[in-house]
């Protein structure tokens, strides 16, 4: 034990150490918050606090795999195993579960994804005969979420002077009515939206005490990590666990509050030490991250902003260089400026590409910085994108997926009831939804009796509807019996899909293709490891459990080292050795949306803030005078936080100087993060069988029998090539990954004999 505390200053050790009570550690960038919540989850494991006692909330999954690994490194894998680790989400999802029947839910619930729940909204907004264009479904949502996170549920909602007030101000008077209704469409379609996890753990501990007392007391000590970025609704649900035991201890930088558009509090922490009155308060003075330079700059900062609690955050590491900060004439340039300073940087050998981030306001930025980084061959990995789980012919396969788990699912419901086309159009599902809006059921009840809920419909129509209800019903049977993957398996092949993307070969279909297929063998690996754990039949309610919460960070690693890049609100509590911090614009970065408001504008500084306290070894910061915005050239001036840093720890102002010649190693990426293959040799394919004879070769750089190296299928043989130009196919027999068909004019792949 005492070897380990070594790794630890005085104030960090006292942090960890103090386990007596309710505890505070506040903060800045890179003192070592985490590491201080790592070091006393191995501390209480070894004052003999059993692994499942302790549940610590992380900000996003990642991040707690990562606490995981590095708490299994001292006390052992099989003892960090059993933590309670993760994200607020994730953690009381599984909760839940178990305890969904007092709710009135079943354990297998649905978690609706934002894109679900605004789908339902507009089709509120459409019964209701609203408009539209004044109720704005992304509106609406943010609105309905907020009260949510809030802990505001219809009734109180509807009974709240102050709440319609303001929605008559936003003109939106129905909205307590719009809010009732998802509610009980929710309820009905035995779903729960991300912010309904939260209210209905807090309900659930609320209504029922003896539920409350077993997770409280099961639960021996709570930690929260980035406790600045919690909102009311988790506040609360931390009080209701830890209000008997006392046992909690929470970190958090004040300086790095960035989502209070989602309701994210920091009174939370100045709430935090009245309501714990004997909480004791951590305060760790050393940054560990970053050079002198870095730490000061990003201090002059934050200074600036009027509302903070004063800290003191200092650096005994090197004292760096000044903050460049590069002028580029369009945001082109500004790509290619940054890209040639990776290229310059990652030449001298002293960094890999996953030193790098590109950090940015909006994800609208990446794509010029990934042709940019593509131009020269340089691999990264866009974080922020569409996770895999959200592609279209992924989320219709896990429609029927939920479907078949949860018939009740509104929003499964509607997206394949005639996908793939089975002649059932708008009219006939319209009339369901009406039926069973009226009776106040499910759709899936209505279609089980179409004549007892009023409908009338013609004869054909009547047996497609039964056509559907047999299909479903009997993939529902067979999940009984088989597993995960088989019933994936047979889903995918009966539904129709396969058919469906198979029909032909445009690169968008080989495309999806390969989706699919990753989709299944994701199934068979989650089967298999889950199996090799001892557990029996992995249902595929387990594995839905397992991939609703998921985003494109969870993915698994890329093999190679690539550079990141992410928005700053995607990068909290991360750090790179190299960071560059792009688009300092006025009306981008502080966002126009923000520039009006004082409050708003102190966020986006606190934004700025949490960007620059990445770096470790060398940040950068770069601005455009001019970019294409909404399809016109816009000329923008530099943004007004690069005043708020004292001047004396920039370089101001740089040119790009020479665009470096690009050089092409690798072909077109894909535009977005996809998660890796798995490890385990592939056991399926889904292709139809080959084609008959090869066409003659083509003019593209490859032939049968070459070996190719392949980004993520890793070696393989060109077995086979196909097509001309645009078209061109090489069939490849990969060692570890199966047999794959490439588009060449997308694959990513270099020869290598
Ligand atoms: N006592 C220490 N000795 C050596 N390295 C340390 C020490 N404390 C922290 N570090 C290192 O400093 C870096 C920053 O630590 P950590 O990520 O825990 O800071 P943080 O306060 O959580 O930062 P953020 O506010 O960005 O989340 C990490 O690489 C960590 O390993
Ligand atoms: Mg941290």
């Amino acid at each position: 034990m005492a070897d380990f505390l070594d790794g630890l200053n005085e104030s960090q050790r006292e942090a960890v150490l103090y386990v007596d009570g309710p505890s505070l550690v506040i903060a800045g960038a890179g003192s070592g918050k985490t590491r201080v919540l790592t070091y006393k989850i191995a501390y209480l494991l070894d004052q003999g606090y059993e692994p499942w006692s302790i549940l610590a909330l992380t900000f996003t999954n990642k991040a707690a795999r990562e606490m995981k690994e590095r708490i299994a490194g001292q006390v052992g894998a099989d003892r960090a195993r059993y933590l309670w680790m993760g994200t607020f989400h994730s953690i009381f999802s599984r909760i839940l579960r178990f305890e969904a029947g007092a709710l009135g839910f079943s354990s297998d619930f649905t978690i609706y994804d934002a894109a679900d729940s605004k789908s339902l909204i507009k089709s509120i907004i459409k019964e209701m005969h609203l408009d539209d264009k004044v109720y704005r479904p992304g509106a609406v949502q943010s609105r309905i979420s907020n009260a949510k996170n809030h802990l505001i549920l219809p009734e109180a909602y509807a009974a709240n002077a102050e709440l319609y007030q303001s929605d008559l101000e936003a003109k939106m008077p129905s909205l307590r009515d719009i809010y009732a209704r998802y509610w009980e469409r929710c309820r009905q379609s035995d779903a729960m939206d991300f912010d309904d996890l939260l209210v209905y753990t807090y309900l659930l501990f609320e209504r029922f005490p003896e539920v409350r007392e077993k997770y409280a007391s099961r639960f021996r000590f709570v930690l929260v990590d980035e406790y600045q970025d919690t909102n009311f609704a988790q506040h609360r649900i931390v009080w209701q666990l830890t209000e008997k035991s006392r046992r909690v201890c929470v970190v958090g930088d004040d300086a790095q509050s960035i989502y209070s558009f989602r309701g994210a509090n920091i009174d939370n922490i100045l709430k935090f030490t009245e309501e714990y009155k004997e909480a004791r308060l951590f305060k760790l003075e050393q940054n560990y991250r970053s050079t002198q330079t870095i730490v000061n700059a990003a201090n002059s900062l934050i200074a600036k902003n009027s509302e903070q609690i004063r800290k003191e955050v200092f650096s005994e590491k090197a004292k760096g260089e000044p903050i460049p900060v590069f002028n580029a004439y369009s945001d082109v340039e500004e790509g290619d400026i940054v890209a040639n300073q990776i290229v310059k940087l990652a030449a001298g050998g002293a960094y890999g590409y996953d030193d790098f981030a590109i950090l940015y306001r909006t994800n609208a930025q990446s794509r010029i910085f990934e042709e940019a980084l593509r131009k020269r061959g340089l691999p990264y990995r866009i974080y922020g994108g569409l996770s895999f789980y959200q592609r279209k012919e992924i989320k219709d396969i896990v429609a029927y997926f939920r479907l078949v788990v949860n018939p009740n699912d509104e929003e499964a419901f509607k997206r394949i009831i005639n996908f793939p086309a089975r002649g059932i159009g708008d009219t006939t599902l319209n009339k369901i939804i009406d039926a069973a809006t009226r009776a106040n059921v499910s759709l899936w009840t209505v279609l089980n009796e179409p004549l007892a809920y009023g409908l009338s419909l013609a004869k054909n129509t009547c047996a497609k509807l039964q056509g559907f209800r047999d299909l479903i019903a009997g993939f529902a049977e067979d999940a009984v019996r088989k597993n995960a993957y088989e019933v994936g398996q047979d889903i995918v092949r009966r539904s129709g899909i396969i058919a469906e993307i198979y029909r032909d070969r445009t690169p968008e279909n080989l495309s999806r293709q390969e989706n699919v297929e990753e989709l299944i063998n994701g199934m068979h690996d989650f089967c298999a490891s889950r199996e090799e754990e001892g557990n029996e039949r992995v249902s595929l309610s387990d594995y839905l459990s397992e991939i609703s919460l998921l985003t494109d960070l969870d993915s698994e690693e890329g093999e190679g080292a690539r550079i990141t890049l992410m928005t700053i609100h995607s990068a909290k509590g991360l750090e790179f050795k190299n960071v560059f911090v792009v688009g300092l614009e006025e009306n981008l970065f502080p966002s126009p949306m923000a520039s009006g408001s004082y409050r708003q504008l102190e966020e986006e500084r606190r934004l700025f803030y949490v960007a620059v306290t990445r770096a470790e070894e060398h940040c950068f910061l770069s601005f455009a005078k001019s970019r294409f915005k909404y399809g016109k050239m816009e000329f923008c001036s530099p943004s007004r936080f690069l005043r708020d840093i004292d001047a004396c720890y920039l370089k101001l102002p740089l040119d790009g100087g020479v665009p470096a010649s690009p050089k092409r190693v690798m072909s077109d990426a894909p535009r977005f993060a996809k998660p890796e293959p798995p490890r385990v040799l592939r056991k399926v394919s889904l292709s139809p069988a080959p084609e008959g004879m090869p066409s003659s070769k083509p003019g593209a750089a490859v032939e049968v029998g070459q070996t190719i190296e392949h980004e993520r299928f890793g070696i393989g043989e060109i077995i086979k090539v196909e097509g001309t130009g645009d078209n061109c196919k090489a069939t490849v027999q990969f060692r570890h990954a199966g047999t794959k068909q490439l588009l060449l004019k997308f694959a990513r792949f270099k020869v290598v004999s």
